[in-house]
């Protein structure tokens, strides 16, 4: 039997429990100086998911996260958290991890976290000092001082202390090495919200496979696959990673 096409017009996680999806998108497009990075993206993302966002470098997965987060507007088509428009309201339900670096430099952990309580209502601080020692980050240098890898740690503690409905994480494990990745991924699912959705985008399929439980696969800019991982492996007779390597060959 031959394996079901990868075509999907409408990117639909199913929802575990019947609840209605929280990120909607409907022709989602977006070019910048008239090549486009995203290109009529429909999808619908329910509650209580860890998605991974797939796809080749420009592939537009951090166009999507940045509309998603309110950081990127200027866009044609829809996009909605919670039935908001990207905007204060929905930044407030949603935590986002740019791939960029986005703190000071100069600041400590706990002067990180004190930042973070003062920025955000939903930020739980206790969480925050937990997932630091998780991490056994040194908590007299600044960011500065510190590695790349336990840069990235406290800036996962951060982000994941928001009790926020939404995250969207762009590559946390990009440049991080592989004994260090088992370790970031542990910490993200630290006390997660199960009610929550999780948006972890990532060229390094094979090193998520084993906390996603669904995935959109993104091809220049354009939707070529979404659904529940296991069905997925199931219905291909294969490993996301595989699927992903066939794809993008
Ligand atoms: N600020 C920008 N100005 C011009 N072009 C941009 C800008 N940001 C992204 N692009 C282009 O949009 C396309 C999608 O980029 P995007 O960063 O969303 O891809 P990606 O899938 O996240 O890639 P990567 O895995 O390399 O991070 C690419 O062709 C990229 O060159």
């Amino acid at each position: 039997m031959s394996a079901p096409p990868l075509t999907a017009p409408v990117g639909t996680i199913p929802s575990l429990d019947g609840s209605d999806p929280l990120i909607t998108t409907r022709g989602l497009t977006k070019a910048f100086r008239g090549r486009p990075a995203l290109s009529g993206l429909d999808l619908e993302l329910p509650p209580g998911r860890i998605v991974g966002l797939m796809g080749a470098n420009g592939s537009g997965k951090t166009t999507l996260l940045k509309i998603l987060a309110g950081v990127l507007s200027d866009y044609d088509g829809q996009a909605t958290i919670a039935g908001h428009a990207p905007g204060p309201q929905s930044k407030a339900l949603t935590s986002f991890l740019p791939d960029a670096r986005f703190l000071s430099t100069h600041l400590t952990p706990a002067a990180a976290i004190a930042q973070y309580s003062r920025l955000f209502a939903d930020f739980d601080a206790a969480k925050a000092a937990e997932l630091v020692r998780f991490f056994q980050l040194p908590t007299d240098r600044t960011i500065k001082e510190m590695s790349k890898g336990m840069g990235e740690k406290l800036r996962i503690s951060l982000t994941m202390s928001r009790r926020a409905r939404v995250y969207l994480l762009d590559e946390p494990i990009s440049g991080i090495d592989p004994a260090a990745r088992d370790v970031i991924l542990n910490g993200i699912l630290r006390d997660f919200d199960e009610q929550a959705l999780m948006l972890i985008s990532t060229h390094l399929i094979a090193d998520v496979e084993t906390i996603v439980d669904s995935v959109i696969f993104l091809k220049g800019g354009r939707l070529l696959l979404a659904g529940d991982a296991d069905d997925l492996r199931q219905s291909h007779a294969t490993s996301l990673d595989a699927l992903f390597r066939k794809e993008y060959s």
